[in-house]
C-alpha cells in the first residue's frame, strides 16, 4: 500500500502524516510531497520513528517520484483561512492548486483513491472531477471529498453535551462542507434525545466549528490536529476497505441523485475500488429536512463554481 500526501509540510500535512506513520500497516510507503522546501526534512524526521512504514519525501520537482505506484492520493496542499474569510475565499488561490495537483494524479497514478481536503471543498472536489474527466481518467467511485472531521465535532459536541463517551457516539453528517450545506442528522443519533433548542444550538456550533477554530487560532490558521486526525481515520478506513474488511464512513462523493447535489456527502460503503455502495442517508427530521431545501442551492452553486473553472 503506498499512500501520497500532498502539502505534507502544512500544519494538516504534518500532523496526517504522523499518523500514517505509526497507523499505516506494516509494509506500507508513505510518499511527502510539498512545494516548501522542508519537506524532505518532514520525511527524514518522521523516518526515525521505528515503524515497519517507509517514508519517502518530495520537493516541488518531484511530483512524479510521489506520486508513481501511489494508491491512495491525499491532498491537503493550499491555503488556510484567516479570521473574516469563508472558505470560498480561498477559491481563487486553491482552485489552481488542486486542478495541477489532480493533472499529476491523472498522468502519474489515474487509478488512485484520491481525497481531497483542500478548501472550498464543496468546489474542489467538482475542480478534480472536472479534471480527471478532461484527463479521461475519472472514475466517480475514487475521488472523496474528506468531511470526516464534521463528523468527529458533532461526536465530540454530542457527547461532551451528554456526558457520554466519545467512542460510543455515532453522529450521521450529511451535505458539503461549509456553513449551512454541513447537514448533522442529530435526529438519528441511537440512544440520545435533544430538546428543539439543542438541536439548533448543536447544529449551529458543528456547521461553525471551523470557524470556532480559526477565530481562537487568531490568524494562525485553521484546523489542523483534529484535521490530521480526521483524515487519517479516512484514509485508514479506506485502506482496511482495500483489505476486504467492511467499512462506511460519510464522505463527499459523486451522487447521480438529482434531488440533492451533484455531490453529496453519504454514508458510503468503502471497498477495494473505492465506493462499494453509496447507502441512503435515512429519513429527516422536519428541522433537518427545512434546513436541507434550505442549503441545497448553495451546495449545487459552489460545485458549478468547479465545474466552469476547469471548462471555461
Ligand atoms: N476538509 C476539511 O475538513 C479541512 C480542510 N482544510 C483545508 O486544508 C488546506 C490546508 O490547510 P493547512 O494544512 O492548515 O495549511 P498550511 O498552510 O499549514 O499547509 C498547506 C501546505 O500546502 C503546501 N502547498 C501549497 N501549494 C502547494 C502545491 N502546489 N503543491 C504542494 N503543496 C503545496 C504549502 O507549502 C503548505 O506546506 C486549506 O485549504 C484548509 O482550508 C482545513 C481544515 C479542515
Ligand atoms: O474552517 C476552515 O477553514 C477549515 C475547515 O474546513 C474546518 O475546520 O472545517
Amino acid at each position: 500500500m503506498k499512500v501520497a500526501v500532498l502539502g505534507a509540510a502544512g500544519g494538516i500535512g504534518q500532523a496526517l502524516s504522523l499518523l500514517l506513520k505509526t497507523q499505516l500497516p506494516a509494509g506500507s510507503e508513505l510518499a511527502l510531497y510539498d512545494v516548501a522546501p522542508v519537506v524532505p526534512g518532514v520525511a527524514v524526521d518522521l523516518s526515525h520513528i521505528p515503524t515497519a512504514v517507509k517514508v519517502t519525501g518530495h520537493g516541488k520537482e518531484e511530483l512524479e517520484q510521489a506520486l508513481t505506484g501511489t494508491d491512495i492520493v491525499l491532498i491537503p496542499a493550499g491555503v488556510p483561512r484567516k479570521p473574516g474569510m469563508d472558505r470560498s475565499d480561498l477559491f481563487n488561490i486553491n482552485a489552481g492548486i488542486v486542478k495541477t495537483l489532480i493533472e499529476g494524479v491523472a498522468e502519474h497514478c489515474p487509478k488512485a483513491c484520491i481525497g481531497v481536503i483542500t478548501n472550498p471543498v464543496n468546489t474542489t472536489v467538482a475542480i478534480a472531477a472536472e479534471t480527471l474527466k478532461q484527463k479521461g481518467v475519472y472514475d466517480k467511485n475514487k475521488l472523496f471529498g474528506v468531511t470526516t472531521l464534521d463528523v468527529i465535532r458533532a461526536e465530540t459536541f454530542v457527547a461532551e453535551l451528554k456526558d457520554l463517551d466519545p467512542a460510543n457516539v455515532h453522529v450521521p453528517v450529511i451535505g458539503g462542507h461549509s456553513g449551512t450545506t454541513i447537514l448533522p442528522l442529530l435526529s438519528q443519533v441511537e440512544g440520545v434525545s435533544f430538546s428543539d433548542e439543542e438541536v439548533e444550538k448543536l447544529t449551529h456550533r458543528i456547521q461553525n466549528a471551523g470557524t470556532e477554530v480559526v477565530e481562537a487560532k487568531a490568524g494562525g490558521g485553521s484546523a489542523t490536529l483534529s484535521m490530521g486526525q480526521a483524515a487519517a481515520r479516512f484514509c485508514l478506513s479506506l485502506v482496511a476497505a482495500m483489505q476486504g474488511e467492511n467499512v462506511v464512513e460519510y464522505t463527499y462523493v459523486q451522487t447521480d441523485d438529482s434531488d440533492d447535489a451533484a455531490f453529496f456527502s453519504h454514508p458510503v460503503r468503502l471497498g477495494p475500488n473505492g465506493v462499494e455502495e453509496i447507502l441512503p442517508y435515512g429519513n429527516l427530521s422536519s428541522f433537518e429536512q427545512k434546513a436541507k431545501d434550505d442549503m441545497l442551492e448553495g451546495l449545487r452553486g459552489d460545485i458549478q463554481i468547479g465545474v466552469e473553472f476547469v471548462n471555461s
